[in-house]
């Protein structure tokens, strides 16, 4: 993380702490409430910079036998940090993705996914994500991102037409 940062302040129309974010599109693979094959992942702004979920690891999650895929927890550790940019203003996308695989995740817990801003230069967003299985000092994994927010009716202008919601999207009035 560069040493010269922004000043961060929470965007005044952003979700307050404890209420639900909305996703970032409703197929997206992350947070997309109608993902037929998505993490479904419902998340709650935080105090400060910090977006938070929970996610039941589900069977078919599976990598190894009995504990969650890499990539699963990949994506979602990806979709949770993914948010944070929401409470500054404008989304933004992932350009670096690190996570450490500090235990294994068994089948039929419950994941508890935060991410929080640890700094922003101009367009970049740097945050931390931390998942654990209900106590906070054992953690499970750690992912470190760096998002740069986009202007996204120019951003996804080229592809929107291959989206689910391309009718929302292109007709009435869409979301993005
Ligand atoms: C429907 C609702 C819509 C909502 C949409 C929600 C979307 C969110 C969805 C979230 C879903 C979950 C998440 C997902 O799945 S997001 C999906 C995966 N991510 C992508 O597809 C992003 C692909 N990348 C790009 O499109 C371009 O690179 C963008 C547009 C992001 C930047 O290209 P652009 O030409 O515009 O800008 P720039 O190149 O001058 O870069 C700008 C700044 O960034 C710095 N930089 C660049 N790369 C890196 C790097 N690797 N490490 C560190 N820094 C990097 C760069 O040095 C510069 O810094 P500075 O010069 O200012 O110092």
């Amino acid at each position: 993380m560069p040493d010269e940062l922004d000043v961060l302040e929470r965007h005044p129309k952003t979700a307050k702490p404890g209420e639900v974010m909305r996703p970032h599109n409703l197929m997206c693979f992350g947070c997309g409430a109608e993902s037929p094959h998505g993490l479904q992942l419902e998340m709650y702004a935080g105090e400060g910079f910090t977006v938070e979920a929970k996610m039941p690891v589900e069977q078919w999650m599976e990598g190894g036998p009995g504990v969650i895929h890499g990539g699963i927890l990949s994506s979602a550790l990806d979709d949770v940090m993914g948010m944070t940019p929401r409470l500054l203003g404008p989304p933004g996308v992932t350009v670096h993705l690190q996570v450490d695989f500090l235990q294994p995740i068994p089948v039929g817990k419950t994941l508890h996914l935060r991410a929080e801003i640890l700094g922003r230069q101009r367009r970049k967003i740097y945050t931390e994500g931390v998942a654990h299985l209900g106590d906070p000092e054992r953690p499970v994994a750690r992912a470190n991102g760096v998002f740069v927010t986009v202007d996204v009716r120019e951003h996804f202008a080229e592809h929107v037409e291959n989206s689910a919601k391309a009718a929302e999207y292109m007709g009435g009035k869409p979301q993005l």
